[in-house]
């Protein structure tokens, strides 16, 4: 394809990997070892993979390699089929929408003028800029009216992290690339993100590459785990389940925890598990069939009962779980 044309070939794509990377290795100057090294891994299109692992091990040197922040020492990184390298980084990251941990605010900009910035720098007109500011402050769920002229300073951290994001879908990228977005956040606005993030995700089925070193966030978020352990390696990349139920390696079990036939549990909602019928009484703890097993286990053990009702949509019994059943699938599970 000719390098002019390279430009519309990453949103015209439509094939299986958005994001591919071939025999990838970084080695900064100075280092005799590599940060990363002889990474292969395929990013499907409007998927979202994961990059998790411990502190050093090379996550965001990776991820910065696709918006080439940093460049290859060896190997390619392929965006819609084509290399990286056709465009120049100014007009890739353009293209690819980029949230930080530290959000990056510009602090004397109102939250309009950072959401929009992208759109100005593409030129587009001023209305355009306007509609799709506020169509996006309404996405991460702030009030455009109430939000649009204030400064960041003025807002909350997770709001400021909401801006972020909007700030990152600005100019509606095929690709996302979020660095511990949700990093800096009290856990309980983060659980909040991160639900808004995937309801978002179900629409705009963008392909996202997504950094953290919580496995926890990685398993609830990712379509796909990328582990990469010390020295920039890839320890296993496949789904969630897969890496709950059969870690590649030790290090990838131990990485993932002890617990993880919980964390499986939480995967697993009511709906997709064969209950048994409604039984026991009516004073039986209820759930609806979108709860995971993981909340089963945890109602039972809060009301000492040992089965739960589960309620379809409508609010009918759909039918029950006992704690054996759920014994039985944990085991599955694990
Ligand atoms: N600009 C640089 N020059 C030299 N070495 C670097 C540079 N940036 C990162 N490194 C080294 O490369 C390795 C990987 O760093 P990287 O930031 O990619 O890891 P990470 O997994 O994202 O870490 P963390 O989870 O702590 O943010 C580390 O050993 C780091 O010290």
């Amino acid at each position: 394809m000719p390098r002019s044309s390279c430009q519309g070939c990453i949103s015209e794509r439509t094939g299986d990997a958005m994001i591919e990377f071939r025999g990838v290795t970084k080695t900064y100057p100075g280092s005799e070892r590599p940060a990363v090294e002889n990474l292969s891994f395929e990013v499907p299109e409007g998927e979202i993979c994961v990059l998790v692992g411990p502190s050093g091990c090379g996550k965001t040197t990776t991820m910065r390699m696709i918006n080439r922040l940093i460049e290859p020492t060896e190997g390619e990184i392929l965006i819609g089929g084509e290399p990286n390298t056709r465009i120049s980084g100014t007009e890739l990251r353009r293209k690819i929408g980029y949230a930080i941990q530290q959000i990056g605010l510009f602090p004397h900009r109102t939250i309009a003028e950072n959401v929009g910035t992208v759109p100005s720098l593409l030129e587009w007109d001023r209305e355009r800029i306007r509609r799709r500011v506020d169509e996006l402050l309404e996405l991460v769920g702030l009030d455009p009216a109430g939000f649009r002229d204030r400064y960041p300073a003025e807002l909350s951290g997770g709001q400021q992290q909401r801006v972020g994001v909007a700030r990152a879908l600005a100019a509606d990228p095929p690709i996302m690339l979020m660095d511990e977005p949700f990093g800096a956040v009290d856990p309980i606005t983060r659980e909040r993100l991160q639900d808004e993030f995937l309801k978002i995700q179900q629409d705009i089925k963008k392909t996202i590459v997504f950094v953290t070193h919580d496995i926890d966030e990685a398993i609830k978020l990712g379509d796909r785990i990328a582990i990469l352990k010390e020295g920039g390696t890839l320890a296993q990349y496949d789904s969630p389940e897969n890496i709950l139920t059969s870690p590649a390696s030790e290090f990838v079990a131990s990485f993932v925890g002890a617990d993880r036939v919980l964390k499986r549990l939480s995967l697993t909602r009511l709906e997709e598990v064969e209950l048994d019928p409604p039984r026991g009484n009516g004073g039986l703890p209820r759930l609806p069939e979108q709860a995971s097993l993981k909340d089963a286990l945890s109602e039972m053990i809060g009301s000492g009962a040992e089965r739960v009702l589960v309620l379809s949509g409508d609010g009918g019994v759909r039918g029950s779980l006992s704690l054996d059943g759920l014994r039985r699938l944990s085991g599955r599970a694990g």
